[in-house]
């Protein structure tokens, strides 16, 4: 998936792979915790090559191949929460987009259809559409941008600093369409997500939190990148601070009821279904699962209207295989619903981890059968608190973590 070019030139530490496997994303965070103390609070905004300084765990996270608790059991076995709290906090802002967003389904229908408005503009607007493909195709002549982009394509993975710095440029700069700029990221990223990829978009631009935007600069591109890039340059090609406005938008919807935790059935003969958004079932086993079967059901070409990269699909399908493979499953992995039902008509009952808001739980419910869907302890701790911004839930992080125990059902 890596390629050498004068970006990526082959004396540059390789990049990080990410093989489709539970084992592979344990063996990543085992070589990780040494790292996710004080190291990671001082270097994890640098993006340099190889990403030495973050764990990279976010493909197996996305998925929960690997899931929050189990990553912050071994990072607190090592360190205390203090000494690791930048760390623990970076895992909690994904639970905080994804329980907002599950709060607040609309927003994710109103990313779709400006995405669509975006993709009518590009069909009727040429100026647009080659602005959209050159972005897309790192040829704007924005070295670092150009570099982010190629660097996406080919690895399927962007240092959240780079994210950041790209989305700026996209939507600022070079005046494209958000929505347009997520749909890319969402159609690369291993770790492509509903969630946290649309709110980031959105914080990016001023969405989110509303009126606060976020402008790249030149100099801390420049500092943070290990001076790679011609910073003198980039400062004359980007719009400065002063010339950035956040964008406009409806006001955030109320936030819904959280949704409620299922109890397992007592008899009959149970099918699990795991989803691309839960891949590892140890709380429900914990709570004493006995399941007949295992099946998996994936959405990835979902994530777009256009074609989704075949790193990602050809990721997801393993990542779910290897799950059901654990398990000892003899049921489909698949993307079609249809297939699923069909697997489940064996079954007095199908259990499945509560799906969040995003393709996976929409094709979920095609599936015409009632499904017990329970709540993990994780979910049900940190979702209540993201009705406003990142700093409540993050006052809960010490209850959040003190759900690890029955979320990984230990
Ligand atoms: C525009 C934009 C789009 C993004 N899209 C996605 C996306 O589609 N999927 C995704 O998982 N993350 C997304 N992020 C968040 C973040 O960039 C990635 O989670 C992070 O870079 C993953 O790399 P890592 O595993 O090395 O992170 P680490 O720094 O090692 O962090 C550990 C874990 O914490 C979580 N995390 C870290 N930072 C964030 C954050 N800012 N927001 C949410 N969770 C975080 C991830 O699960 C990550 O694996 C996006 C950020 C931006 C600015």
């Amino acid at each position: 998936m890596t390629r050498q070019t004068d970006l990526f030139p082959a004396d540059a530490a390789p990049a990080p792979t990410f093989t489709p496997t539970r084992e592979a994303g344990l063996d990543r965070l085992r070589r990780f915790v040494p790292q996710a103390g004080r190291a990671y609070a001082d270097m994890r905004n640098h993006d340099l090559p190889g990403h030495p300084h973050v764990s990279t765990l976010s493909p197996w996270l996305r998925h929960r191949a690997l899931t929050e608790a189990e990553v912050c059991a071994a990072v607190t076995e090592r360190f205390s929460p203090a000494t690791a709290e930048k760390f623990l906090q970076e895992v909690l802002w994904r639970s905080y987009f994804k329980g907002w967003l599950e709060r607040r389904p609309g927003v994710w229908t109103e990313y779709q259809q400006g995405l669509k408005a975006a993709r009518n503009r590009i069909a009727t607007e040429g100026g647009l559409r080659s602005g959209w493909e050159d972005a897309c195709a790192g040829r704007t002549g924005i070295e670092p941008f150009d570099h982010w982009a190629q660097e996406l394509a080919a690895t399927g993975y962007l240092h959240n600093h780079a994210r950041m710095w790209f989305a700026s440029i996209w939507m600022h700069t070079l005046r494209l369409p958000w929505e347009l700029g997520a749909d890319f990221f969402l159609r690369h990223l291993l770790d492509g997500d509903p969630a946290s990829n649309t709110l980031s978009w959105r914080w990016v631009a001023g969405l989110h939190t509303r009126g606060k935007t976020y402008a790249a600069r030149a100099s801390n591109i420049a500092k943070y990148t290990g001076d790679r890039f011609d910073g003198w340059t980039l400062g004359h090609k980007l719009r400065s601070a002063g010339e950035v406005e956040a964008l406009d938008g409806p006001a955030h919807p109320a936030p819904r009821d959280m949704p409620g935790d299922q109890a397992l059935p007592t008899g009959g003969r149970i099918g699990l279904l795991l989803h691309e958004d839960d891949l590892h079932p140890d709380y429900l086993l914990a709570r004493g699962l006995e399941a007949a079967d295992c099946a998996a059901l994936i959405a990835p070409t979902d994530r777009s209207p256009l074609a989704v990269a075949r790193h990602v699909t050809d990721f997801t399908f393993a990542l779910a295989q290897d799950a059901v493979t654990r398990q000892g499953g003899t049921g489909p992995v698949t993307d079609d619903p249809d297939q699923i039902a069909a697997w489940a008509e064996g079954f007095d009952h199908i259990v499945t981890p509560y799906a969040p808001t995003g393709p996976l739980a929409t094709k979920l419910a095609r599936i015409d059968r009632p499904m017990i869907r329970p709540l993990r302890d994780w979910d049900a701790a940190a979702w209540p608190h993201t009705t406003g911004g990142f700093f409540k839930l993050k006052t809960k992080m010490a209850d959040i973590l003190a759900t690890v125990p029955q979320d990984m059902g230990a």
